[in-house]
């Protein structure tokens, strides 16, 4: 019997609660106090000064030690089967830090703060690795906790499958950005849904979209693919991206005549996604479903901290799409529950990210996979919004040598929907500016970005305890808290959202008009992602980034070229930081070694065998920005 048979089948589907404070009981160490200081966890000292430098003021949160029953603030109603929170507790590995959870009974167990993993975490989330899925392959099988989680049933009906939020007053702008399309013999753009010459079914699923025309990215990118070329895509947040290659491979599929999904105990699909978090490739396989409503085609989702037996369950029902975290993806592979010789297309979005230094092993071992067709006999996609040069050249590997390279707009700028403000601050005074700025907002969606899982925690339970409804996100919750998490966040429930860079790329949540950078991350192309998370779908938002001159200097001249990309207001005393005492630096440091503002395959060879065009607008010269 295959050990993932023997899971536990408990189904904890989450029941959501709603916020009415009570005391829990739960783990020794719970409380606010006056500084935080993690008790005898090994993570202590990593992070430590941060938290004791802004202690003393307002309360800070002391968690010590607890093993998931710290007592706390419980909020919110119980679910069916008394297991369900909607805010903090310790986590199976020893959650650490006091009880702030919701419930109704005041009985909660476990501490706020899902509490700290264990040394094979890391602490600081916005380095390279960050706070992501790409630690769980580094993991074995005995080191890992068993998780029984498994998410509550998808809603059927059609108003749920295509809820969708309306293109914002900006979505015809998008017409005006300058698009450029590298490589050989670049199909004719598309102007309309129609001439994608899409079947029936997807035509309707368009439509109940709420898609009425595509947006630059789609144009160009679904008339690409359809004509069976190998893609590398940029294009700023929130512009469709995901629908520019979900809607040609369906319509690929259903042309083909897909074999409709049939139980079978190894699943041989047609379409492999990945994406490096597990809401992102929830959040597009809950497209694929949508768009793949009424056909024969089945998407089918894989990602860590969701019981495997019941992932498999699932797969092995039938599969045309299979969306995936690297870890969970490869797990399932190596099971042999997947064969992956009918395989088609090779998707990788945020492709920069897949392919720098925490996952590009996965992506390595994923194409090297036995079964696996070579580049040659696949198609490869890959899209983001960033592409450093590096990384450029390294996907390209992973591409047939005629690949297309499709820009639109400047490559690695922000959503120019996004007003961006600086505000110069110091450590010890950051705190009080977000609570203040929160305060002006009253309760519009906010999400707050930080650079430590802990000082995720610390500060939700500072802004709870402030009476702000707050949620948070982060690596060291469990799956189950972090998807109550979201969708107290979609829901309006807790309107102000703590995040880490779990929640920096990709996704969706409607109505977010704030972004928070409560710490700036350590590389440019995350704040793009960022800020991202507003000012999406031709609507408008703004993004608010607090500015500790002792710790971001050396961001300033790329956060500079940024918003002069995006033409915003450049602070003078920003631009002093960037080209005064501390930016003297002949080139942008941006955490890593270059990023690109163009294919990279123009600046390295001058005589590139194939002419750049640019499709739907002139194409702009190729800028030599000076960011690398
Ligand atoms: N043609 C369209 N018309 C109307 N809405 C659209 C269209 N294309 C996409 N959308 C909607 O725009 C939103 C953003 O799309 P999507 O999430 O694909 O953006 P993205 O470019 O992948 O962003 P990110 O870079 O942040 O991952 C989604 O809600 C999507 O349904």
């Amino acid at each position: 019997m295959d050990d993932w048979l023997e899971e536990e089948t408990t189904n904890n589907t989450a029941a959501l609660s709603s916020p009415s404070p009570n005391m829990g009981r739960g783990g020794r160490g719970g409380g606010f106090r006056n500084s935080f200081n993690s008790g005898d966890d090994n993570d202590t000292n990593k992070d430590g000064d941060k938290w004791n430098s802004s202690g003393g003021e307002r309360g800070g949160f002391r968690g010590r030690g607890g093993r998931g029953r710290g007592r706390g603030f419980y909020n919110g109603d119980r679910g069916n089967d008394g297991e369900q929170e909607n805010g903090f507790r310790g986590s199976r590995r020893g959650g650490r830090g006091g009880g702030f959870r919701r419930g109704s009974n005041g009985e909660g167990r476990g501490g706020f703060g899902g509490g700290y993993r264990g040394k094979d975490e890391e602490i600081f989330s916005s380095g390279k690795n960050g706070d992501n899925e790409s630690s769980e392959q580094n993991t074995t099988e005995e080191e890992k906790p068993r998780v029984t989680y498994i998410p509550p049933t998808l809603p059927e009906d059609e108003d749920s499958i295509f809820s969708h939020y309306q293109s914002g007053i900006n979505f015809d702008k998008y017409d005006q950005i300058l698009v450029d399309v590298s490589g050989p013999n670049p199909p004719q753009a598309i102007m309309t849904f129609e001439e994608a010459a899409l079947c029936e079914s997807l035509k309707n699923n368009v439509a109940k979209s709420g898609y009425v025309k595509p947006t630059p990215v789609q144009k160009h990118g679904i008339p690409i693919i359809s004509a069976g070329r190998d893609l590398m895509a940029c294009a700023q947040t929130g512009s469709g991206k995901t629908a520019a290659f979900l809607l040609p491979i369906l319509q690929k599929l259903m042309a083909d005549g897909a074999a409709a999904s049939c139980f079978s105990e190894v699943q041989a699909p047609e379409v492999i996604i990945v994406a490096p978090t597990r809401e992102l490739i929830n959040q597009i396989y809950l497209e694929a479903r949508k768009f793949a409503h009424g056909t024969c085609v089945r998407p089918v989702v894989v990602y860590g901290g969701v019981q495997t037996g019941f992932q498999i369950r699932d797969l092995l029902k039938g599969c045309n799409i299979l969306c995936g975290t690297p870890g969970r993806l490869m797990d399932v592979i190596n099971r042999g529950k997947v064969e992956l010789s009918k395989v088609q297309y090779l998707v990788l979005d945020e492709a920069d990210r897949m392919l720098d230094m925490g996952f590009e092993p996965d992506m390595r071992r994923l194409v090297a996979s036995p079964g696996m067709p070579d580049k040659e006999h696949r198609q490869t996609l890959m899209f983001s919004a960033t592409y450093p040069e590096d990384i450029q050249r390294l996907a390209a590997e992973f591409l047939k040598v005629d690949y297309l390279f499709l820009a639109v707009g400047v490559v690695g700028g922000a959503c120019s929907d996004v007003e961006q403000t600086f505000l110069e601050v110091t450590k010890f005074s950051k705190r009080e500016q977000l609570l203040d700025f929160l305060k002006t907002i009253g309760s519009e969606r906010t999400m707050v970005f930080v650079g430590t899982k802990r000082m995720a925690d610390f500060i939700a339970i500072f802004l709870c305890q402030e009476k702000l409804p707050t949620t948070s996100i982060h690596g060291d919750r469990e799956q189950r808290e972090r998807e109550l998490a979201l969708a107290d966040f979609r829901s309006g429930k807790c309107p102000v959202l703590v995040a880490t860079s779990v929640a920096a790329r990709g996704l969706d949540i409607p109505d977010v008009q704030h972004v928070i950078n409560f710490d700036l991350p350590n590389n440019v192309d995350e704040y793009v992602h960022r800020i991202g998370r507003t000012g999406r779908c031709g609507n408008t938002g703004k993004a608010v980034s607090f500015f500790d001159p002792n710790v971001d200097a050396q961001l300033a001249r790329s956060l500079v070229t940024i918003l002069a990309t995006a033409q915003q207001v450049v602070p003078s005393w920003l631009e002093e930081v960037a080209y005064g005492a501390h930016g003297t630096s002949s080139s942008f440091s941006t955490g890593r070694k270059t990023f690109a503002s163009t294919d990279s395959r123009k600046e390295n060879n001058s005589s590139m065998p194939f002419a750049a065009v640019g499709a739907a607008a002139a194409a702009p010269p190729a800028e030599e920005e000076d960011w690398g």
